[in-house]
């Protein structure tokens, strides 16, 4: 075992102990029922070296909801079908609102401003919606190559809960096709919105799907998903919208590219040298996992290794 795989392990355990003893985990997210009856208390770490040795602690193995995570996801494999013509129905720059500030439509003539806000994850998947012969069969197939793991799979009660409930989101779309940036159906897109977000995986599923965003494009087995170019954006995007309205605060503490979803998943590179993923569900007030956060900081403070 080399020196730089100890000094990992024991920086892991290390935080894992120290944050086990939190009080405060934030509040897990109700507006999505199916996701207030998990246990707060879960709370688990993978760390995946580009070498891909593998080091995990506490829950790990557990699969959750991954929610806005998915939007990563989707943006790659819409990058994949469509290139740069994507960026005509989309903008690249951070917001200083929620993910799910309606009127952010309004203000761009029905360009959102991201595609990590609600509002533009409702767009990549409208465009995707277009490309796919079958969306929901296609979208899990492309996520199970990416991640070279067959089992990860949708969660149907986690896709029923938030679609009885989603009249945000519904808002969101609507006003969407009003002006004119949904070309499909307001329903179709947001089930397929919902099916995208219900995708369960654990911390070591995401730290093996997210692989080919450290290593140029290419996933775990060697496959090209996107060139060095897209995959270079799309860190730059998940560096500067990836946490909306919390992106500075992340930024400013961690300092790793990385995506957040409310189901309290956290996934955050390194380019070249490592990808990792935390899971506790206690959000903050913005809607980010508190430990996970705090977990990450006290990652790359320990082994130095941000990308700043
Ligand atoms: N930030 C999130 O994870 C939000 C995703 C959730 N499915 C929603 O649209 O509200």
């Amino acid at each position: 075992m080399s020196k730089k795989q100890v000094d990992f392990e024991s920086v892991l355990k290390h935080i894992y102990i120290e944050l086990n003893k939190e009080v405060d985990r934030g509040q897990v997210a109700s507006y999505i029922p199916e996701l207030e009856n998990v246990n707060p208390k879960h709370f688990g770490i993978h760390l995946r070296p580009i070498d891909d040795s593998s080091i995990g602690i506490g829950d790990f193995c557990t699969p959750f909801s991954i929610q806005s995570i998915c939007k990563v996801l989707s943006l790659a494999h819409a990058l994949q079908l469509l290139g740069a013509d994507l960026w005509k129905r989309v903008g690249v720059d951070p917001t200083h609102e929620p993910f799910n500030f309606l009127s952010l439509t309004e203000k761009g003539n029905g360009i959102p401003n991201n595609p990590f806000i609600n509002a533009g994850a409702l767009v990549i998947c409208d465009m995707l919606y277009s490309q796919l012969e079958n969306p929901e069969k296609d979208f899990l197939d492309f996520v199970r190559n990416l991640s070279n793991d067959n089992s990860i799979d949708y969660d149907k009660k986690v896709y029923e809960s938030e679609k009885t409930n989603g009249h945000r989101n519904h808002a969101t779309a609507s006003l969407l096709k009003s002006l004119n940036n949904l070309h499909n159906d307001v329903e179709q897109v947001l089930d397929f919105y919902y099916l995208q977000c219900s995708l369960r995986m654990s911390c070591e599923q995401l730290s093996k799907s997210f692989y080919f965003l450290m290593n140029g494009g290419k996933n775990i087995v060697g496959k090209e998903f996107l060139s060095p170019s897209q995959t270079k954006r799309l860190n730059a995007i998940m560096l500067t919208c990836g946490f909306y309205n919390d992106v500075g605060g992340f930024a400013f503490n961690v300092g790793l590219p990385a995506k957040s979803g409310v189901g309290g998943g956290i996934i955050a590179i390194h380019p070249k040298k490592y990808c990792i993923a935390t899971w506790s569900p206690g959000l903050n007030q913005k809607g980010n996992s508190l430990l996970g956060i705090k977990a990450l900081e006290m990652f790359t403070t320990e082994t130095e290794l941000s990308i700043f």
